[in-house]
This record gives C-alpha cells, sequence and structure tokens, in this order.
C-alpha cells in the first residue's frame, strides 16, 4: 500500500454520499454531494441544524432516504481529500483507544483557517518589456529573479535580494517591466537534498544506517528499536533512513519528545539536507501550521519534525516515522483523547507501508520485549562516538554523609562540582522536583496547605511567589497566617524543589552561575530554547533541572552530573517505577561527558544496594530488563499482560461509587475473556478541579479482545447528569 491511494471513488454532485463530522455524532450523517462533486476523503463544509460544521466524505450513503430529503453539502474545501491510508488509520486508532471516531477525526483535522478559501497573495515576475531608463538598481532587480530560477516573488523579497529601496520596484512596475501576479500563499517548503553526503559513519554506526536504509528500501511495514547509548549516534543513524526515504520521494516523520529539543534538530537537518524540515507543535504559528498541513497533504514537505499530535497530518505518502527518545512519558496524552503515540505510530506506519524507527538508550520495556520476542528489528549502538566515553558512575551514600537540614547537595558532591567548575566546566544538579518545596507545614498546629480544588499539596514556587497545585494548576498567595490556626510566622517550606536547589548552590558556590531549567519557569517554547542554547554556549556554571533536561540535550562542556535524590524515583506502587528511575537517572547521567571530556555522574541514594540503583550504576542494561521483563511476567503485567484504567468521575463521591459497583457487579463480559476488575476505589487523587474520582483497573491476559469486552460491558450504563467515564487503554499513570 505504499502508493497514494488508486483513483478514488468520486461523488457527482446531487449523489448521496456519508459525511463523518467532527461533530459528537455516533455515526456519518448522509448528504447530496456539492456543486462539482467531492471526491471520497474530501474536506466539506455541510450544514447541521442551523450550523455549518466540517466533515469529510467517509463513504457511499448509509440510509435509504429518498435523496429529495438529503440536503446537499455546501461545498468542498480547498485542501486535499484525506486519503484511504488515513481514513482507516483513523478508524482502527478510535477502535482501539476506544475513543468516538468524530474526536479522532479532529485530531486530523487541527489546521487553521482549512475553511478559508485558498488564501492568495500578490508576487511579482518579469513582464514582456524593459523599463525606458535602465539604471544599475533597476538592473539589479531585474537580475534578482535569474537567482531565483524566475520564480515570482514577493516585493519585499525582491527588494531585499536586489539590494535596493521599495521605491525601485514601484518604478518598474509602473514602467511594465514587472508585472504582478496572484499566487497562493502556501508555497512548499524549501526542498531537502537527500544526496548530499552525511558525516563519515563509525563501523557500528554504518552498518547500522545500512540496515536502516535497507528497511526503508523495502517500502513495507515494520518496525527497529534502535538501541544506542547515549551520545553514540542514533541521530546519525536515522538520518540515513531519512535521507533513503526522501530519495525515494516518499516523506518521513521525526517525532521529539519536547519542543526544546526541535531547535538542535533543525540545525542538524539543515546541516545535513540543506534545508529546514517543517515543524509542527504548539509553538509553531497559525500560518506555519496551516501551510504545513496543505503543504504535507500535497506533497509540499518532505520531512516534518514535530510532537505526538504531528501523527495525524494528512501525508500524501508517508514512509517513515521515527520516534526519538521512544521511551519518554510524554508521548502518552493524558488528556482528551487518551493515546499513546509511540503505538500509535507503530500502527500508522502498518496503515502506510511506511518502516518505525524507535530510538533510545534506554527503551521502553513494551519495546525490549517485542525486540526480544522477534516482533521489532533491533539494532545496537553499543559505544559513544569518537573519543567520548560514557560517564564513569558512582553512588554517593548518603547514609554515611554528613547534611544538615535543609540542605541536600552531600560534601563529595560538593566537592565534586567545586572542582568541575574551577576547571571551566559544567556541573549538572538533577532534582525531579518543580518548584521550591513540595510541602508547606504549619509548624504550630502541622496542618498542610492543600489545593481547595484538588485532593493535592500546593508547591511553594518563589520564582512566581505563590502556591500552586500541580494537578489543576491552581494558584495561590502565600497566606501570611496558618489558614488552620491561625498562628503568625509559622508556616515552613519542607523538602526540596529545584528552586531551592538553586538557592543552596548560589550559596555553596558564590561564584559560579547557577541557571535552572525547569518546564514551569518558561512562558514559551521561544523562551525554553533560548535558555537551553545560552547553557549549551556555555553561559552558565551550575545547571539545576527537572528531568526537561534529562530529554536528549547535548551540552558539550557538560562533565558532572549530581543526581540529587535517586531514591525519589523508586517510591510509589507503579508499575513502572523501577523502569522510569533506571531511564530517568540513566538518561540523565548520559548527559555527561559528550564531548571529549570524560564524565562523572555521581548519584546520591541512601539505598546502594537496591537492585536498581545497582543496575543503574553498573551499566548492565540487559541484566535490568530482563529481570524486569521476569518480574512483569511473572505477575502477568504489561507488556505480559493487558490494562485498561476506567475513571469515574463526578461532583458528588457517591455518583461515582455507584456507578463504580454496578460495573464491578456486571463484569461477566470481562471474565468471558479471561480478565478480572479489580475495585472501584477512590483514585489515588480523590479529587481534581473539585470533581470525586473513583478508579476501576481492568486486568486481561495478554491475547484478549479487550476492547470488544469493554465495549460489551460499558454499553448497558448510561451516563447521567455530571457523571463522566473514561477508559484508558495501556494505562501510563494510574493517579
Ligand atoms: N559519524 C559521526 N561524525 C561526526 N560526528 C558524529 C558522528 N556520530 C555522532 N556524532 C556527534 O556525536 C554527538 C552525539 O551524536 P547523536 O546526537 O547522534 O547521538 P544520540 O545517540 O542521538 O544521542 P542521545 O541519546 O543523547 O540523543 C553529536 O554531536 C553528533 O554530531
Ligand atoms: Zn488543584
Amino acid at each position: 500500500m505504499s502508493a497514494p491511494d488508486a483513483i478514488p471513488d468520486f461523488f457527482d454532485e446531487g449523489r448521496p454520499m456519508a459525511v463523518l463530522t467532527t461533530q459528537p455524532l455516533d455515526r456519518p450523517l448522509d448528504y447530496r454531494a456539492p456543486e462539482g462533486g467531492a471526491w471520497l476523503g474530501a474536506l466539506v463544509e455541510v450544514p447541521l441544524g442551523p450550523r455549518r460544521v466540517l466533515g469529510v466524505v467517509w463513504g457511499a450513503a448509509e440510509s435509504d432516504l429518498p435523496l429529495a430529503k438529503l440536503r446537499p453539502a455546501i461545498r468542498v474545501l480547498d485542501a486535499a481529500p484525506l486519503r484511504a491510508e488515513l481514513r482507516s488509520f483513523l478508524m482502527r486508532a478510535a477502535d482501539y483507544t476506544m475513543t468516538p471516531l468524530p474526536a479522532m477525526l479532529r485530531l486530523a483535522t487541527r489546521a487553521p483557517g482549512l475553511g478559508d478559501g485558498p488564501a492568495m497573495r500578490k508576487l511579482l515576475r518579469r513582464g514582456d518589456t524593459l523599463p525606458p531608463r535602465m539604471t544599475d538598481a533597476r538592473a539589479r532587480v531585474l537580475a534578482a529573479f535569474d537567482d531565483f530560477g524566475g520564480a515570482a516573488l514577493a516585493p519585499g523579497e525582491l527588494a531585499a535580494a536586489a539590494g535596493v529601496g521599495p521605491g525601485v520596484v514601484r518604478g518598474l512596475v509602473e514602467a511594465g517591466a514587472l508585472v504582478e501576479c496572484d499566487t497562493p500563499r502556501d508555497g512548499p517548503l524549501p526542498r531537502l537534498d537527500p544526496a548530499r553526503p552525511g558525516p563519515v559513519l563509525n563501523p557500528e554506526q554504518a552498518a547500522a544506517a545500512a540496515a536502516l536504509r535497507a528497511s526503508v528500501t523495502g517500502g513495507a511495514y515494520g518496525t527497529t528499536l534502535l538501541k544506542g547509548v547515549t551520545g553514540s549516534g542514533k541521530t546519525e543513524a536515522y538520518l540515513e533512513a531519512v535521507a533513503e526515504c526522501l530519495a525515494r520521494g516518499r516523506q518521513a516523520l521525526v517525532l521529539l519528545p519536547e519542543i526544546a529539543l526541535t531547535a538542535e534538530f533543525l540545525t542538524r537537518v539543515e546541516a545535513r539536507f540543506g534545508a529546514r524540515p517543517g515543524e509542527w507543535h504548539s509553538g509553531v504559528t497559525q500560518a506555519e501550521r496551516r501551510r504545513l498541513w496543505r503543504m504535507v497533504g500535497q506533497g509540499g514537505a518532505q520531512l516534518v519534525v514535530g510532537a505526538r499530535s504531528a501523527l495525524f497530518l494528512p501525508f500524501q505518502d508517508l514512509g517513515l516515522i521515527v520516534v526519538d527518545e521512544e521511551h519518554d512519558g510524554s508521548y502518552k496524552q493524558e488528556e482528551g483523547v487518551l493515546y499513546n503515540a509511540r503505538d500509535m505510530a507503530v500502527l500508522r506506519a502498518s496503515h502506510a507501508g511506511a518502516h518505525v524507527v524507535l530510538a533510545s538508550a534506554t527503551p521502553s520495556l513494551e519495546s525490549w520485549a517485542n525486540a526480544d520476542s522477534g516482533k521489532y528489528a533491533r539494532l545496537d549502538l553499543p559505544a559513544r562516538f569518537g573519543e567520548s566515553v560514557l560517564p564513569d558512575m558512582r553512588a554517593v551514600d548518603l547514609r554515611a554523609e554528613e547534611l544538615p537540614p535543609g540542605r541536600w547537595i552531600s560534601p563529595t558532591l560538593v566537592g565534586a562540582v567545586q572542582e568541575r567548575v574551577a576547571a571551566g566546566e559544567q556541573a549538572l544538579l538533577f532534582l525531579n522536583r518543580r518548584g521550591y518545596a513540595p510541602l508547606t507545614v504549619c509548624r504550630a498546629c502541622g496542618h498542610q496547605i492543600g489545593c481547595d480544588d484538588c485532593d493535592a499539596r500546593m508547591v511553594e514556587h518563589r520564582f512566581l511567589n505563590r502556591l500552586m497545585c500541580h494537578q489543576c494548576g491552581a494558584t495561590k498567595p502565600m497566606p501570611e497566617t496558618c489558614p488552620s490556626c491561625g498562628a503568625a510566622d509559622r508556616l515552613a517550606a519542607v523538602g526540596p524543589g529545584v528552586e531551592r536547589l538553586a538557592e543552596e548552590a548560589a550559596a555553596v558556590f558564590p561564584d559560579a552561575r547557577v541557571m535552572v531549567l525547569s518546564s514551569d519557569l518558561f512562558a514559551s517554547a521561544r523562551a525554553l530554547k533560548a535558555h537551553v542554547a545560552a547553557i549549551a554556549a556555555g553561559e552558565c556554571d551550575i545547571i539545576i533541572g527537572t528531568q526537561l533536561v534529562a530529554k536528549g540535550h547535548n551540552f558539550p562542556n557538560l562533565t558532572l552530573v549530581g543526581v540529587i535524590d535517586a531514591d525519589l524515583g523508586l517510591q510509589g506502587s507503579d508499575l513502572r517505577a523501577a523502569e522510569r528511575c533506571f531511564q530517568l537517572v540513566r538518561q540523565v547521567a548520559g548527559r555527561a561527558g559528550r564531548a571529549g571530556q570524560p564524565g562523572l555522574a555521581l548519584v546520591q541514594t541512601s539505598q546502594p544496594d537496591h537492585p536498581v540503583i545497582r543496575a543503574i550504576l553498573s551499566g548492565d542494561d540487559e541484566g535490568f530488563w530482563r529481570a524486569e521483563a521476569q518480574a512483569r511476567r511473572a505477575a502477568a503485567m504489561p507488556p505480559y499482560g493487558r490494562l485498561a484504567g476506567i475513571i469515574l468521575s463526578a461532583p458528588g463521591q457517591e455518583e461515582a461509587f455507584d456507578l463504580g459497583r454496578a460495573l464491578a457487579a456486571g463484569a461477566a463480559p470481562l471474565h468471558a475473556i479471561g480478565a478480572e476488575v479489580w475495585g472501584p476505589a477512590p483514585a489515588p487523587i480523590a479529587r481534581i478541579r473539585g470533581r470525586h474520582r473513583v478508579r476501576l483497573l481492568v486486568k486481561a491476559p495478554r491475547g484478549a479482545r479487550l476492547q470488544p469486552a469493554l465495549r460489551q460491558w460499558l454499553a448497558p450504563h448510561r451516563l447521567t447528569g455530571d457523571l463522566r467515564l473514561s477508559v484508558d487503554i495501556d494505562p501510563q499513570t494510574f493517579f
């Protein structure tokens, strides 16, 4: 199915056709095809009651209403029809995630200005006559066209290219030597040249690159896990697959877990292919989004780099999807439509005849197991590129170090930081906690300040000078007196957050320049990017960061990483606590010593003998995954069993519990596939934004047909009032 659709079905004007709208209806509606007819998959505007809504021609009409009873669609929009590949992907994705199809379609039609006509702008090209009076400046303007291959140019572009003022250009228009023409505003993106030579690869990289190129050449679906230690050149290797894909005239998509990483990636692509790819994420302007959405559909964009929502773009011929840092938790969308972009990438690729590359130094157990069983191919890059070696990893046993109250940087770590900073190198102190302090307590009565709407404590953010709830985002000023007992000046910050750690660093290292990297400190993606660039350029000595710093950044001068509290990740009953702790600490440590100087990672822990900490320190990755896989297999937990979370929420706890109990009592359809139901129980965070939350957990054997059983189980229950139910297939979080 690698070729674009064969000639799609066409509905002649006035013929009946089914249209799927993005409105919450349970099926497509029938309309008559509008003037000019409509292709299958075309985006159309249709009347719905008194409104006009967006829809997609989905297939043949389904009702047997007489033609005269059907309303005509209003018009076909100016955009490429959604291809069969995307339509079938949306149906399967809706099915898998148990999302209503219109909500899925909304993800694929989220382009600004879709309903607008083709936006035109006035460009200039050369006329048939020469100006009566030729000057140097005029000659330069006319010559500028040759530099652009005769393409039409905007007046401003032309003046800039010729190095003249706008008056010169105007004069030529008046003289008839330049003529205006209307041109679509959204032109193709600059061409990437896949034939340009890449860097010289070392033998391991070359072998991986050749295997990846070969997978793309086949033009069929397949998935490869590219496991390489941090700094081994995974990016260089998968860019070779991108080159192969583009050379074959197909499109490629690279997903990154964090917008802050795109700037560096765009620069690398430009260096490799001579132009920048399309960008798709929340930091991109509306005009750029509109252009990219259209160009992806028309084949005017070869490579897109984006966030998880880029998976729903209307590619003309998608040949490759790379999911970089595939283990990253942010690929799971936790609000609205609940989906895992890594899994959906595999699903989309299987419909598009595309290859998937999952790249990571610390793969998810899911991907590791799929490679282990042979379902995915696997390629390894076991060593860092060039002279750099993996950092030396050592534990700092907190039981043996004297730390005064309110201090978190151990004497050993202080000494190491001083040494590195004195040598003109950078040190990173990692603590996965935003804000100043996780807890504010009254020393008079013991009261802990909580959120008014959630079952969560408020976190002090000194930078904002407020308390913040990390569940709902609500903030309030720090009270002067205890809200419970009224005592003044008795409220105390308990525990560290990155802001407090920065305060400690400033006190302990008074001469060092300290910068904090935490997602909440930046008003925009742009500000964050600038900050990352400043760090890479060496504008600070000590970086204090949350998990934001763990994600693939390249700080060449960074040689020391201190993990403030490795035990933090081991806590909690979460199924993936060990896996996440392992991934996070290994990734953070991997930031050290990337450009030749040897790196050191010091891991502060009170449990140096904990198996996870030992695996982190020893670097025995395979041993860790094997042990983890064995434990999960024994418990029949994912990926060796299946889970679905059911979250009920309502203004009152009783309503949610009543439904939960009714569900638990009527679980026969689940028992029929060998599944168990746990709960209902109050969710660990029992209230968010004023709504009470109750959870059930469904656990099924690996091969069970879970979704049909869930549908059958849930069908008899009507949601009344303000009761909400959401289904989380393959849940990553259990709050
Ligand atoms: N063959 C090569 N020639 C020149 N430079 C290389 C080569 N391979 C890798 N590098 C450089 O080494 C550094 C690490 O490579 P790269 O970013 O591709 O590794 P990675 O495995 O993707 O790292 P991470 O896991 O941290 O994302 C980069 O600066 C890259 O430009
Ligand atoms: Zn809250």
